[in-house]
C-alpha cells in the first residue's frame, strides 16, 4: 500500500535510482564485453584474409601452421568462454535481491495509484487528453503519458467494470499509438478489444461492431473478436426488428390518439408521486447533493458569499489565560454557527519536523471503525497514512496537547493520542462525522470517555493544489497552511451530535499534505463544558 503515503514513493524513488544505475554498469559491462568479440573477430579475419591470398604456399609455413592450430585451440576457446558469460544473469540477480530487501509496489498497489488518478481526473473535471499531456489545471507538472502508460489507465478501469473511463482511457492510447507509430510495446489491436468492449458496455453497438470489425483487419483471426462480432450483428437485427415493429404500432396507433394521450397523464401522474412522497429517496437525493456539495466546493465552484465573510473576524485571544497573556494567540473567525475558527502559526515549523519525524517510521494505512463490530478496518473512502503519538513520548507532544487546552478551554486528560496524517497521490477522506452517531454504538464505547466533543486540526504543510477540508452543509471550505489549526465543536451544548459538522478532505492534486488531528472527549469537560440535558433539539438529519 506504497500509494497512500508520500514518504513511500520517496523510497521507491530512490530504488528506481539504483535500478537505473545498475541497468547501465551492465549495458557498460555488456558493451565492453562485445568490443572483446569485435576485437578477437577483427583478428581472426585478418589472418584468414591472409591465408586466402595463398592457400597451399599459406600452410606451408609451419609458424602458420602452428597459429592455426592454436587459434582453434586456445583463442578459439577464449572467444567461446567470452560469449559464454552472461552479463544479465548478474543484472536479474540484483533485481531479484532488491525486489527481496526493499519495498517494492504489487499490482495492488498499481490499482491504487490508477484508482487515486482517476478519482482526481472525476473530483477536479480534469479532461483526458490534458492528464495525458502531463497537466493539471492548465499547468504542465510531468512527461506526457505514453500509449501504454494511457492503456493501463483503461485497462484498469476496465478491471473495475468502469467502462466509461476505459472508453476515454483506450481512446487516448489509440490517439498517442498514432503518434508513436511503432515504438510502444502496446499492440493497437489491444486497445481495439478494450474500446470495442467498453463502448458496446456504454450502450453504442454500431460503433463497437466498428471498431472490432478495424481489430480483426489486423488481427483476422482474434477468436473472441470474431465470437463478439456475431454477438453485435445479432444485437444490431434485433434493435433493427424491433424499432420496425414500434414504428407499426405508431401508425396504426394514431387513430387511437386520445387514448394514448390518457395513458401518458397516468403515467406521470405516477412518476411524480413516486418521487415526492418515497422518503428513502428522498434522503438518498440529499446524499448525493451532499457529495456533490463535497466536489464543488474541492473545486472552489462554491464558496461562502462576500456578505457572510464579512461578518467574519480575527482577534488575539487570551481566555484569560496567564501564558496566553504573553504570546496570544490569532484566532480567525471562520464559521459562526457552528463556530469554526483557525489559530494562525500555532505550531512551528520546528515542532512539525518533530511530529513528522517521530511519524514516519509508523505511519500505516488509516482504518475506520466498523460500526456494527467496532473493528478498525481499511476503506477506499478514506486513503491516508497515519500514526499514533502519545503525549509522554517527546516534550513537543506534550506541549502540543497543553497548547489544545489553550485554545479550547477543555481538558486534553480525556483526549485521544495525537493521530498524524499524510495523504498521497489522490489521498482523501469522504464526508464523514468525527463524533458516532446513536446507531454507531460501539464507537468510543471502549474507551469510557464519551463521544468527541470536539476537534483540532492542525495543518503541518501548505498544500499545492487541492486537498482542502470542505463542510458540504456550510459552503465552507478550509484551505491547508502549514502552521494553522482548524478547531470546531462536533457535539451541541446537549452532547447531542451537531450533523452541520459533517466534513471531508478533499483529493490531494499536487503535493504532500500532513495534518494532525486531536479529539477531545465529553467526560472530563464537566466544569468547563457540561452537557446542557434538556436542550432544543435540532431537526438534524442523519445520513452517510
Ligand atoms: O485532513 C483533513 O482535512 C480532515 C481530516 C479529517 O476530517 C479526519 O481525519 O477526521
Ligand atoms: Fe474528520
Amino acid at each position: 500500500e506504497l500509494y497512500t503515503a508520500i514518504t513511500d514513493l520517496e523510497d521507491l524513488l530512490e530504488s528506481e535510482a539504483f535500478l537505473v544505475r545498475t541497468l547501465h554498469s551492465n549495458i557498460a559491462a555488456e558493451e565492453a564485453k562485445l568490443d572483446a568479440l569485435r576485437r578477437q573477430a577483427k583478428l581472426f579475419e585478418e589472418v584468414q584474409n591472409e591465408a586466402k591470398r595463398d592457400i597451399s604456399s599459406f600452410l606451408l609455413n609451419p609458424i602458420n601452421a602452428y597459429l592455426l592450430v592454436k587459434r582453434m585451440t586456445v583463442d578459439w576457446k577464449q572467444t567461446e568462454m567470452i560469449m559464454q558469460e552472461n552479463l544479465y544473469d548478474n543484472v536479474l540477480a540484483n533485481f531479484t535481491f532488491f525486489k527481496e530487501q526493499f519495498k517494492f509496489p504489487s499490482d495492488e498497489d498499481l490499482r491504487g495509484a490508477a484508482e487515486a488518478l482517476i478519482r482526481l481526473q472525476d473530483t477536479y473535471k480534469l479532461d483526458t487528453s490534458s492528464v495525458a499531456r502531463g497537466e493539471l489545471n492548465g499547468i504542465q507538472y510531468s512527461s506526457a503519458l505514453s500509449a501504454s502508460d494511457c492503456f493501463e489507465l483503461g485497462r484498469q478501469s476496465y478491471n473495475k467494470q468502469d467502462y466509461v473511463h476505459t472508453s476515454l482511457w483506450m481512446k487516448e492510447a489509440l490517439k498517442k499509438y498514432e503518434q508513436e507509430k511503432n515504438q510502444t510495446t502496446t499492440q493497437k489491436w489491444e486497445i481495439l478489444e478494450y474500446l470495442a468492449y467498453s463502448t458496446y458496455m456504454e450502450g453504442n453497438v454500431h460503433g463497437a461492431l466498428q471498431l472490432t470489425d478495424e481489430l480483426l483487419r489486423l488481427f483476422p483471426n482474434h477468436q473472441k473478436a470474431l465470437g463478439n462480432r456475431a454477438y453485435y450483428l445479432a444485437a444490431i437485427s434485433k434493435e433493427e426488428e424491433e424499432s420496425r415493429k414500434q414504428q407499426d404500432v405508431a401508425s396504426a396507433s394514431q387513430e387511437t390518439n386520445v387514448q394514448n394521450d390518457e395513458a401518458a397523464v397516468a403515467n406521470s401522474a405516477e412518476n411524480s408521486e413516486s418521487t415526492t412522497t418515497d422518503t428513502p429517496k428522498e434522503s438518498k437525493g440529499s446524499y448525493i447533493s451532499d457529495r456533490a456539495f463535497y466536489e464543488a466546493l474541492c473545486r472552489k465552484e462554491v464558496t461562502l458569499s462576500p456578505e457572510y465573510e464579512a461578518k467574519l473576524k480575527c482577534h488575539y485571544v487570551t481566555h484569560n489565560n496567564p501564558y496566553l497573556l504573553i504570546g496570544p494567540l490569532k484566532e480567525e473567525e471562520a464559521y459562526l454557527d457552528p463556530r469554526i475558527v483557525l489559530y494562525r502559526e500555532v505550531i512551528s515549523d520546528s515542532e512539525i519536523e518533530v511530529i513528522k519525524k517521530m511519524s514516519i517510521p509508523r505511519l500505516r494505512r488509516a482504518t475506520v471503525q466498523n460500526y456494527k463490530t467496532g473493528a478498525l478496518e481499511t476503506a477506499n473512502y478514506r486513503i491516508s497514512k497515519s500514526a499514533w503519538l502519545k503525549d509522554h513520548e517527546d516534550e513537543v507532544i506534550e506541549r502540543i496537547s497543553k497548547r489544545v487546552e489553550d485554545m479550547t478551554g477543555l481538558t486534553t486528560s480525556t483526549a485521544e493520542e495525537l493521530q498524524v496524517v499524510n495523504y498521497g497521490i489522490g489521498g482523501h477522506y469522504e464526508p464523514h462525522f468525527d463524533f458516532a452517531r446513536p446507531s454507531e454504538a460501539n464507537a468510543f464505547s471502549s474507551l469510557g470517555t464519551g463521544n468527541r466533543i470536539a476537534t483540532v486540526l492542525f495543518y503541518m504543510s501548505d498544500v499545492a493544489e487541492g486537498g482542502g477540508t470542505v463542510f458540504p452543509r456550510l459552503n465552507l471550505a478550509l484551505w491547508p497552511k502549514k502552521g494553522t489549526a482548524a478547531v470546531w465543536m462536533n457535539l451541541h451544548a446537549s452532547c447531542n451530535g451537531d450533523y452541520r459538522t459533517r466534513h471531508a478532505a478533499c483529493p490531494v492534486l499536487i503535493g504532500s499534505k500532513w495534518v494532525c488531528n486531536k479529539w477531545l472527549h465529553v467526560v472530563g469537560q464537566e466544569f468547563r463544558r457540561p452537557c446542557v440535558p434538556n436542550e432544543f433539539q435540532s431537526v438534524d438529519q442523519d445520513y452517510n
